[in-house]
């Protein structure tokens, strides 16, 4: 699909005619702590976001042109590691799928899926791929490395393992951002939950793990809404992007799946908007709202059960707007819930969001930021493993899949390069 012309710097300083994903603004490029203007020589700063800054060209690399660090996570096909390029010395989260695990788990969908997905998004708070590729028994996918880890193990370090409300509202405000462009590119995610959030370097959130994720194609063209309120511009009506896409796949996590995916009747982007609700429950108790004893009584309380919130002595007192955006977007019925009428556009403008500066969201001081590790020190870290390197692959070896390299055919080996990256 083809997106608008806009483009949004890195600084959040949008150029070009087209509609902004931040709310259409036009702003000035932020002053730094000295109050001179960003210097847009630096690489960092050049960077640009939008689909049309992404140049897609043959793979540049192969597995052995990168060194394994470390393992960073482990999923249902594939492991996720710390590589180092070998002759650039950056470091990557390189996620290597095997080959006959998607054959026998039935999961080539997925990772095509994903793969197409992380190759057309060009989002601040979206994992950026840099290089797709494969080898006889395993697919390869290099991505930018968060450093922060996993959203779900910072909640987990909070006192009470729950965030005040404001700092709430920063995460759901980003994630809203995601959703907004994912959906916007015709993408439903699905998949939303604290294990997929991942945090920079910088403490702003990226979105992981596209293979749940579905695309309408192709995916419609966005429409203006008039916002409800005078004081608002008109916003993107980005439930017309997938309007035509209607599913009936069982995914999702237990206890942020949707009520019409659990009654199996097909469902929307409105299951993002849902998962959401869950999302903001979860930061702000600690627990989500339908967890039963057993999966039966989850889904039952998902199904019946409106949500409560807790109102024991010591539960975190939250104002009566969160209460209120938590509830519509745990609305039962799809067509009724927050998000439902024109996406992202009417959560954006809940008046619990009213506080929230979406134009600058990316330069916000995030609520936690990560400590400096191995990312920060990468070239320490090279040293002190230089002589216990190993391959990828060497150490992944297993054998070929019979029929598996037509199976694979299609998948896309490419490099990706990003407007700006060259000076990082
Ligand atoms: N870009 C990244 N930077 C840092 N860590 C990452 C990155 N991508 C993934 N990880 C780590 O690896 C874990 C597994 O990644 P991911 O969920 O994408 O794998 P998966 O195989 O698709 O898992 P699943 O079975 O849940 O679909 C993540 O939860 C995270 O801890």
């Amino acid at each position: 699909m083809t997106t608008s012309s806009m483009t949004t710097t890195a600084t959040g300083t949008t150029v070009g005619n087209g509609s902004s994903l931040n709310g259409g603004l036009h702003l000035n490029i932020p002053k730094s702590p000295n109050g001179s203007a960003l210097d847009l020589r630096r690489g960092a700063f050049r960077r640009t976001y939008s689909s049309n800054s992404i140049k897609k060209k043959s793979i540049e690399v192969t597995p052995s042109s990168f060194v394994k660090i470390r393992l960073l996570g482990k999923g249902d096909v594939g492991k996720v590691y710390l590589v180092r390029q070998k002759d650039t010395d950056r470091l990557y989260a390189m996620k290597v799928l095997s080959k006959k695990e998607m054959i026998k788990r039935n999961k080539i969908k997925r990772a095509f899926a994903e793969q197409e997905i992380l190759a057309t998004s060009n989002h601040p708070f979206i994992v950026t791929l840099y290089h797709s590729f494969q080898s006889e028994d395993y697919l390869y996918l290099c991505m930018e490395y968060c450093m922060g880890g996993e959203f779900f193990r910072a909640l987990q370090t909070r006192p009470g393992k729950y965030l005040q409300e404001e700092d709430a509202k920063f995460y759901a405000a980003e994630v809203i951002a995601a959703l907004e462009y994912l959906h916007l590119m015709g993408f439903i995610y699905r998949d939303l939950k604290p294990e997929n959030i991942l945090l920079h370097q910088s403490g702003h959130i990226m979105l992981t793990d596209f293979d749940l994720s579905k695309q309408s194609s192709p995916a419609g063209e966005p429409t203006v809404v008039k916002s409800g309120s005078p004081s608002m511009p008109p916003a993107i009506d980005t439930k017309s992007c997938i309007a035509n896409l209607r599913t009936n796949s069982f995914v999702g996590t237990e206890e942020y799946i949707a009520p019409e995916v659990i009654k199996g009747c097909g469902h929307t982007s409105a299951v993002d908007w849902w998962t959401l609700g869950i999302l903001m429950y979860e930061m702000l108790f600690g627990v989500t709202p339908f967890k039963g004893k057993d999966r039966n009584a989850t889904f039952q309380s998902i199904l019946h059960t409106d949500v409560q919130f807790p109102d024991h002595p010591g539960a975190q007192p939250i104002s009566s707007l969160c209460k209120s955006v938590i509830r519509k977007l745990l609305i039962k019925d799809d067509q009724l819930r927050l998000g439902s009428k024109a996406g992202a556009s009417d959560v954006k403008s809940h008046p619990f969001f009213k506080t929230t500066n979406w134009a600058l969201l990316r330069h916000l001081p995030p609520p936690i930021i990560p400590q400096p590790s191995f990312g920060a020190d990468a070239i320490n870290f090279r040293q002190m493993h230089e002589s216990v390197s190993l391959d990828i692959e060497g150490e992944e070896l297993v054998h070929q899949h019979p029929g598996a390299k037509n199976l694979f055919a299609n998948f896309s080996s490419v490099t990706l390069h990003h407007d700006g990256d060259d000076d990082l």
